[in-house]
């Protein structure tokens, strides 16, 4: 095999960091190398933290206390349970495993802001635990620490364990850059950029969120080992919530989306933390400083700072060179193949406190069909799709599927059973290119396959190369090509909206609940979204779609339900709603809508 340029430059610069590395200890002092040790450890609780914050988007302020648990776990065990250390140091690792799924827990149920104060919570009472249990030695902490043996290495030199650190570290960076590339991390990403969306797409929410908290836990449980081993001595103070915030500094100044980000903040502040040991009180009104600047001026650190500039130039260049290319229809499906669901609602309420957003609806979708929902503004139609899609639980009554009822299941288990939607207000993953917005659809593996990640499958790569050829497929079918590089913030909203249904399409949906999808559409676009509509519609996919452009809906949809004050008001043909008097009355007769031409569909003239 041989390598290319890019492929060389990266082995280049490996072996050039490696030689550094191994080289550095030779330049410092006794002191320095005790300080780059320490910069070691708190690098591993940053690539923790930055997978759980800024790769899932999760506010762990736990980060220190899965570090505290593996530490004083190493030191109780070898201090008082007689274990050796690396028997104890495994052990330790399952204690933190066991904190991260604890404090993982109430992220199933809680999200955002109280989960932070979830989290806050739970490093307190660890932090209290630990000054009030006298087995934990209160306040004086725990000493005597056994050095790790190493095969006769004399690890107290600690010249000796920066090399340990340094293999174990280099393992765990790429162990959690390897997690960040594979369909894991993108989900993750996903989940951080619009956990709603995500979630529409199958992706497993609550068990994602604590999947991030286990994994920040393992960077917390090896941190804390190495810190045992190398200081011999753990005391409440080094597990303080200042300390949590100085990790949370490290993070945010380097750059919490970006691994390496993380590892250049905790490194550079551990150093800096060092230099201005004598003016702490100064330093820790800097730190606060620098952050409050970081996040009002590159809320995504350093390492972002490159990243927002290629977003920048990407929103300068859209549509200068790329453009929309026309959309290749689906096969059509011989007619006897087609497996189309049906779709029912039953008697559906929704009611918010005292506001009925929807009243006893109920209509049947024809397996096939293209449904359209119309009604005025407020009249209830996007809390249907909500209710369809499991965002919201219906106050009463039932969705099925073919006769199966579905409603009460969440909404990633209604993608998993072949229901997708686009949303009225746009809600694609912002800080993911196109091609991975549609590979996080794409990707219908169960999170309870995850292991395959921990495991480091090689497997995993064959796996993306055959998403990403679906993916660039699917893109061009739906002549995205030449955005697929591209964020699509920076793209024109028609272009956003077509994005939003090949997405949809990525999760080979029996359902397709389409909101709006011509708003803000020119003539042309429509044109061509009634083409993708009905080129689904004859792929085997029953379509359901609320619009307020009538001249879109009449001359696409057989049937139409129509929508006033969260009430049917008409339901059947587009010849049979128009004419009658409820419609002109509630909806026709409004001065806005009767300009929309009001045409029959093409299939029942
Ligand atoms: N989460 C919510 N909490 C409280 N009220 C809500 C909520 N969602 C919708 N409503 C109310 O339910 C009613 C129906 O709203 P909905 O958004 O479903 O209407 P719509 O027909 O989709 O309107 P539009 O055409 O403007 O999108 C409105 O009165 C709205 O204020």
């Amino acid at each position: 095999m041989t390598l290319r340029g890019p492929g060389k430059l990266r082995l280049a610069s490996l072996a050039a960091g490696a030689v550094v590395l191994y080289a550095l200890p030779y330049a410092l002092g006794s002191y320095a190398i005790h300080v780059v040790d320490v910069a070691i450890i708190f690098a591993l609780l940053a690539i923790g933290l930055g997978l759980v914050m800024g790769i899932a988007g999760q506010v762990n302020l736990a980060q220190i206390a899965f570090f505290g648990v593996s530490s004083y776990a190493t030191a109780l065990l070898t201090t008082q349970a007689g274990y050796g250390f690396w028997v104890a140091g495994l052990l330790a690792m399952g204690a933190a495993l066991l904190a991260g799924l604890l404090v993982g827990l109430p992220a199933l149920r809680v999200q955002s802001h109280y989960l932070g104060i979830v989290t806050l919570g739970l490093a307190l009472a660890f932090l209290n635990w630990i000054v009030n249990t006298p087995m934990a030695g209160g306040a004086d902490g725990i000493s005597n620490i056994p050095v790790p043996p190493l095969f006769g290495v004399d690890l107290e030199s600690e010249y000796l364990y920066y090399y340990l650190e340094v293999v174990v570290f280099a393992l765990a960076l790429a162990f959690g850059l390897f997690v960040v590339r594979t369909p894991l991390g993108r989900r993750m990403r996903a989940m951080r950029d619009d956990p709603l969306a995500a979630g529409a797409i199958g992706v497993e929410i609550p068990y994602l969120r604590m999947t991030a908290f286990v994994l920040a836990s393992f960077y917390g449980g090896l941190a804390g080992v190495l810190y045992a081993g190398l200081i011999r001595y753990v005391a409440p103070e080094t597990f303080s919530i200042a300390n949590m915030f100085l990790l949370l500094a490290m993070v945010i100044v380097g750059g919490r989306q970006s691994l390496w980000g993380c590892v250049v903040g905790a490194i550079g502040l551990a150093l800096i933390r060092e230099w201005l040991v004598e003016f702490s009180t100064y330093a820790q009104l800097g730190y606060g400083v620098v952050v409050v600047l970081m996040v009002v001026f590159a809320p995504t650190g350093l390492a972002g700072i490159p990243r927002r500039l290629e977003q920048m130039r990407d929103r300068r260049r859209a549509g200068a060179r790329a453009a929309l290319g026309d959309f290749e229809p689906y096969p059509a499906v011989a007619e006897g193949d087609v497996r189309a669901p049906s779709l029912e609602i039953r008697e559906i309420s929704k009611h918010f406190r005292g506001v009925k957003a929807l009243n006893e609806i109920s209509f049947t979708v024809a397996p096939g069909a293209i449904h359209g929902v119309v009604g005025p503004n407020g009249s209830g139609k996007t809390t249907l799709f909500n209710v369809i899609s499991g965002l919201y639980k219906a106050t009463a009554g039932q969705v099925l599927v073919d006769g199966q009822i579905v409603s009460g299941a969440t909404s990633y288990q209604l993608s998993h059973l072949g229901i997708a939607r686009t949303f009225q207000n746009l809600r694609l993953f912002g800080d993911m290119t196109v091609r991975e917005n549609i590979l996080v659809a794409l990707d219908r593996t169960r999170i309870r396959w995850i292991w395959r990640y921990a495991l480091w499958q090689p497997g995993v790569w064959k796996r993306d190369r055959d998403l990403r050829a679906r993916a660039d497929a699917l893109l061009t079918r739906f002549g995205l090509t030449d955005y697929a590089d591209t964020t699509p913030g920076s793209l024109p909203y028609g272009i956003q909206r077509r994005i939003e249904i090949a997405r949809a399409m990525a999760s080979e949906p029996r359902i397709l609940l389409l909101d709006e999808p011509a708003a803000g559409l020119n003539g042309e676009e429509v044109r061509q979204l009634s083409e993708i509509v009905r080129s689904i519609r004859d792929r085997g996919v029953t379509v359901v779609v609320i619009e307020h452009n009538m001249g879109f809906v009449m001359t696409l949809c057989a049937r139409v339900t129509v929508l006033a004050s969260g009430r049917i008001i008409a339901d059947g043909t587009p010849a049979e709603v128009v004419a009658t008097p409820a419609v002109i009355e509630a909806y026709l007769g409004d001065e806005s809508m009767s300009q929309e031409p009001m045409t029959l569909p093409t299939e029942v003239q």
